[in-house]
């Protein structure tokens, strides 16, 4: 996906991009692409496959779900910030949290907001098992976002303690969601959770699988999620 038809996709979905994000964007990319040259971010690094599968894809809950104003957003396992740091880039008010476990992750996260000027974000390195069981994080955030992390039902003990009640936990996710789907009802619900909607899409040009699943937090989660670091994965509720 090359600038021009970045632009246009999002305009069609009625996000405007400014000269200023357009800038920022490209230093994101050249950013990640240096970064990672010495650590291991991604594995996509074209240009236009950056735009397509990192940026686009990240921004790709704003067309269902409307961002506003300074919500706050948790990114858990954002890895080299996705799909927060394109989100902060599009709506500047957000205010933004990242947990992820890799340290070296985090130390990327520092520099490219400081590339990218960009205020309003913090980044934290921890388990989300930990980071939802700190008073100052629990039940806090407005949105909790999490692409590529875990499957379904793992991923919702790792985020659904970190979002308010009243608040939302929108998963991204890829082809294989409606396996997932089955296997987290229980999970979600135990959590204080419920399906909202779920959005089924193509990617362009490309047209891999892509859903956006919205789980509104409606009851407090019990003290006893998120358990123990590696629990989760290792025996997921059920
Ligand atoms: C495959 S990467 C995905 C990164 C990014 N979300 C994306 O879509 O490109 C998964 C990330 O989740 C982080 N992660 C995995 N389990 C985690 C946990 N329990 N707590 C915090 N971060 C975790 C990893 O360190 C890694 O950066």
């Amino acid at each position: 996906m090359n600038e021009e038809l970045f632009i246009q996709l999002l305009k069609e979905k009625r996000i405007e991009i400014n000269d200023k994000q357009l800038k920022q964007f490209e230093i994101y990319y050249s950013t990640l692409v240096e970064w990672n040259e010495k650590m291991n971010l991604t594995a996509i690094t074209a240009k236009n496959e950056v735009y397509l599968k990192h940026f686009y894809d990240s921004l790709t809950p704003a067309f269902y779900f409307p961002f506003e104003g300074n919500m706050t957003v948790c990114d858990v396992g954002a890895g080299a910030g996705f799909p927060s740091l394109p989100l902060k880039i599009i709506f500047p008010e957000l205010q933004v949290t990242i947990v992820d476990s890799l340290n070296k992750r985090i130390t990327f996260l520092d520099h490219l907001a400081k590339q990218l000027n960009l205020q309003g974000v913090n980044f934290y390195h921890d388990r989300a098992e930990t980071f939802g069981q700190n008073k100052k994080f629990r039940e806090s955030f407005d949105i909790v976002t999490a692409r590529a992390v875990a499957r379904l039902s793992v991923l919702s003990e790792l985020c659904l303690p970190l979002a308010k009640v009243g608040g939302t936990f929108l998963a991204l996710k890829g082809p294989q969601f409606q396996e997932e789907e089955k296997d987290a009802q229980s999970a979600i619900h135990q959590l204080g959770g419920e399906w909202n909607e779920v959005h089924a899409f193509a990617l362009p040009e490309e047209g891999s699988e892509r859903h956006l699943a919205v789980v509104k937090k409606i009851k407090t989660t019990p003290k006893r999620y998120p358990r123990k670091p590696g629990i989760p994965n290792k025996s997921p509720i059920s």
